[in-house]
């Protein structure tokens, strides 16, 4: 039975459903390369300490995003440049709560589009229609976007490489959440095996298909291809649910630790896929859409 809650008391529901997939994201452990509980991984910067007092410094924000799209009827302009105001003052909270440290910048993007377009659509609303109605959000041009955003790590690495990276993903509708991660938790949960492997075969999945642009900025398209070559080792021999696949996870964090990079936009992505697992209903995404992705994620299951 869905519950229908007023629209305040929504907002703060939608934002503590944010901050709790980011803390579920962070606690989760081994990650390869990024903060968990056995510390910073590659990040000479960031601790599990940090990294939690960053979440929870993103409520204030999220809880404003939620109010501001709630009250709009449309997913325009209008609200785009609301939101884009508003993540940067969430950015601020951020760099204020970290003494000045990147944690969670993608994120913002990432779950602040999902938490607007989820405040946005009635209650119950299926992941495929958040994650679409996040996209169209995106799409609309930010003219408030300042020129330094320009040199920032991503705009760099996108004009390196030509790939799409977090503005691409959130503006096509988050493909690899839908299409990708959401079926990958959800059918790594239906096999039984641990909640821990289920998250984590949802990041590895994402290691194994997305331009990271985390990824690209510290260490090129070499780094980027081993990393992707490694995820889809520990999925081709079953997932981090198998002892092969657990030896396999090992090595792709001495690999990523050796390059000395860090999959932060799939760790975006997986905090991103924890909370449409959060607030939208299971069974409502596309079962039909097979993408290369999802192939691809098959053959490593038979
Ligand atoms: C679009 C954003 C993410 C800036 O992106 P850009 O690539 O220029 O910068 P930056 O390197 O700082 O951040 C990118 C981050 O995205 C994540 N990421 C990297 N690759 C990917 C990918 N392929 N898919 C998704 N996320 C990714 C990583 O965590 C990375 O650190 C965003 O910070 C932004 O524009 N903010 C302005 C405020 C705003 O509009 N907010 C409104 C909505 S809440
Ligand atoms: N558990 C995590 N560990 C590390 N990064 C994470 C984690 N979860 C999410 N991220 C994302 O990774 C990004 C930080 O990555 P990174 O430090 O590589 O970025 P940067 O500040 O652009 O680069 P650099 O640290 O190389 O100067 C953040 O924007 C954040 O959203």
């Amino acid at each position: 039975m869905n519950v229908v809650v007023a629209a305040p008391l929504r907002s703060e529901a939608l934002a503590a459903h944010a901050v709790g997939a980011l803390l579920d994201e962070v606690e989760l452990t081994p990650k390869p390369g990024l903060v968990d509980r056995r510390g910073g991984g590659t990040h000479t910067d960031m601790t599990l300490t940090l990294m939690r007092r960053s979440a929870h410094a993103l409520y204030r924000g999220f809880v404003e995003m939620a109010r501001t799209a709630a009250e709009h009827l449309l997913p325009d302009q209008n609200l785009r440049v609301q939101l884009a105001a508003i993540g940067r003052r969430t950015e601020a909270d951020m760099y204020e709560a970290t003494g000045g440290v990147n944690t969670h910048r993608g994120a913002i993007w990432a779950l602040g589009l999902l938490t607007a377009s989820a405040a946005l659509l009635p209650e119950g609303s299926s992941a495929e229609d958040l994650a679409r109605t996040a996209g169209l959000i995106a799409r609309h041009p930010d003219p408030g976007c300042p020129a330094k955003a320009l040199l920032s790590h991503g705009s760099r690495a996108r004009a390196q490489y030509g790939v799409p990276g977090a503005r691409g993903q959130a503006q096509a509708g988050f493909p690899h959440l839908i299409d990708l991660a959401l079926p990958t938790l959800r059918r790594s949960r239906a096999a039984r095996v641990s909640e821990v492997c289920a998250r984590l075969d949802t990041l590895v999945a994402l290691m194994a298909e997305l331009d990271d642009t985390c990824v690209l900025h510290r260490g090129g398209v070499h780094a980027l291809e081993a990393v992707r070559d490694g995820a889809s080792r520990v999925l081709t021999v079953g997932g981090t649910g198998t002892a092969a696949g657990r030896a396999r996870l090992s090595q792709l964090d001495r690999t990523i630790a050796s390059l000395g990079v860090s999959p932060g936009g799939a760790a975006d992505l997986l905090a991103a896929t924890l909370l449409l697992d959060r607030i939208a209903p299971a069974g409502s995404i596309r079962a039909q859409h097979v993408s290369p992705a999802m192939t691809k994620e098959a053959s490593w299951r038979n």
